[in-house]
């Protein structure tokens, strides 16, 4: 017996029509998938009409377990991912203590298969502790299964260290995932430097905090062969980077955050700590750049950067609370409504930056629905309205500047590994 889906739609990759299709599960694999299914034996779910995407991938997430459990678990996080649409996450190391070594990655991955609601991944640290110091044992965290290296929530200042972390993970082929973030000009900035940062008395952080970074690291892939992987890009000089780079055929890839497409740092008055994150919100021109160039393909991904802070800490004044926004829940009807039913995208390139692409750039399960593949899907109501309710949240966060929002575009049902994850 198998999970019949009937009665939904599939998009066609070519030509991005909607195609009537049914789609047989069985076990944790599609097993077929046609015009129509004859239902006799299997466990049916009327589909009605919705459209039948790949389950999404959010490659950037911060599940905070170990040591931050008071603000979001594996089982919360990886709730809300099945909520959002999400099959698979990918979690991020800047936990206490940091995901440095084997024993801390098999931690991760013991507790998600306890508690988890999704597929979960993990980066292991570039250096131990996120230090910037020494390196970690990567071949060892590669033994544990991470998906690549990052000291995400911090820059690794010393290029000479860059430098020899790209050169073991080139030889362990795995990417190197960048937060890239110069200390020494961000300095104790809490947003963007510029007119709004000078008119409101703010200490700023300068475009250049990133996109100097950008340039060394692409720079050293260059010089090492490494996979590079830009995480939450955000200033316009820094894709600009990415796009040359590219170009050039350098190995380099990145991803950008719903709030950096949507989002400028006009909106911020500095009284509301909901409105702070790192990279901060930039630009009009920085976010235009953004929206270019996931549309041309310089950037190939979208990720949220779901970074869960409690009521409290963001409660505190804009200079001293924690950075950081949580997006699994909203991030695909978010964007629907703002790229694609305003004309700037289409659909079938939207549901490519959440599910095809970031699975093909890390090496992932699941991304594309065929018959053989992983049983990973989401289905969505694109007519579905809803207001963004952070009472509602699965996740322990709260923090988003997008609360209150209308949008349109949810995900109904999420099937991970043929099993049902979220249905609303
Ligand atoms: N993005 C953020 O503003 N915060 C992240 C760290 C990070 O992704 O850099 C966090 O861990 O809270
Ligand atoms: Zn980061």
């Amino acid at each position: 017996m198998g999970l019949l889906l009937t009665g939904g739609y599939l998009l066609d990759q070519r030509t991005g029509e909607k195609v009537r299709r049914d789609v047989l599960l069985e076990d944790d694999r599609i097993q077929r998938i046609a015009e129509t299914i004859d239902p006799v034996g299997h466990e049916c779910i009327a589909v009605n009409g919705h459209l039948i995407v790949p389950g999404f991938i959010d490659v950037h997430v911060h599940l905070r377990t170990p040591g931050f459990e008071y603000k979001e678990t594996i089982a919360t996080g990886t709730k809300a991912a099945a909520r959002g649409g999400y099959s698979t996450v990918v979690c991020m190391p800047n936990t206490r203590p940091v995901l440095d070594s084997k024993e801390m990655i098999q931690f991760v991955y013991d507790s998600a298969v306890k508690e988890g609601n999704c597929r979960v991944f993990a980066y292991g640290a570039i250096t131990k502790g996120e230090l910037g110091e020494e390196l970690t044992d990567m071949h060892a965290l590669k033994e544990a299964g991470v998906v690549g290296f990052t000291d995400d929530g911090v820059g690794v200042q010393e290029a000479a260290v860059m430098r020899r972390a790209m050169e073991q993970a080139a030889e362990l082929g795995l990417p190197i995932v960048i937060h890239a973030e110069d200390e020494s000009l961000a300095g104790n900035g809490c947003m963007n430097e510029g007119e709004v940062s000078r008119r409101l008395g703010l200490p700023g952080i300068p475009g250049t905090a990133e996109s100097v970074h950008v340039a060394r690291d692409i720079l050293l892939a260059k010089q090492t062969g490494a996979h590079l992987h830009v995480c939450h890009i955000s200033d316009a000089d820094a894709v600009e980077m990415v796009r040359f780079a590219k170009s050039q055929g350098i190995r380099v890839t990145a991803e950008v955050t719903p709030h950096h497409l949507l989002l400028t740092d006009e909106q911020i008055d500095g009284t509301d700590a909901n409105w702070k994150v790192n990279p901060p919100l930039r630009t009009e021109r920085d976010r235009i750049a953004c929206l270019e160039a996931l549309l041309d393909g310089t950037i190939d991904m979208i990720a949220t950067d779901h970074a869960p802070h409690t009521k409290e800490e963001k409660a505190k004044p804009f200079q001293t609370a924690p950075f950081g926004f949580v997006g699994l829940e909203f991030a695909f009807p978010l964007l629907y409504t703002h790229l694609v039913e305003t004309g700037k995208m289409s659909l079938a390139q939207l549901v490519e930056k959440f599910t095809t692409s970031p699975a093909k750039v890390f090496g992932l399960p699941g991304g594309t629905l065929a018959e053989g593949n992983p049983a990973d899907i989401t289905i969505l109501d694109l007519s579905q309205e809803n207001v963004i309710d952070p009472n509602t949240f699965a996740s322990k966060g709260r923090n988003t500047p997008f609360k209150g929002m209308k949008v349109k575009g949810w995900p109904i049902l999420t099937i991970t590994a043929g099993t049902i994850t979220y249905r609303a």
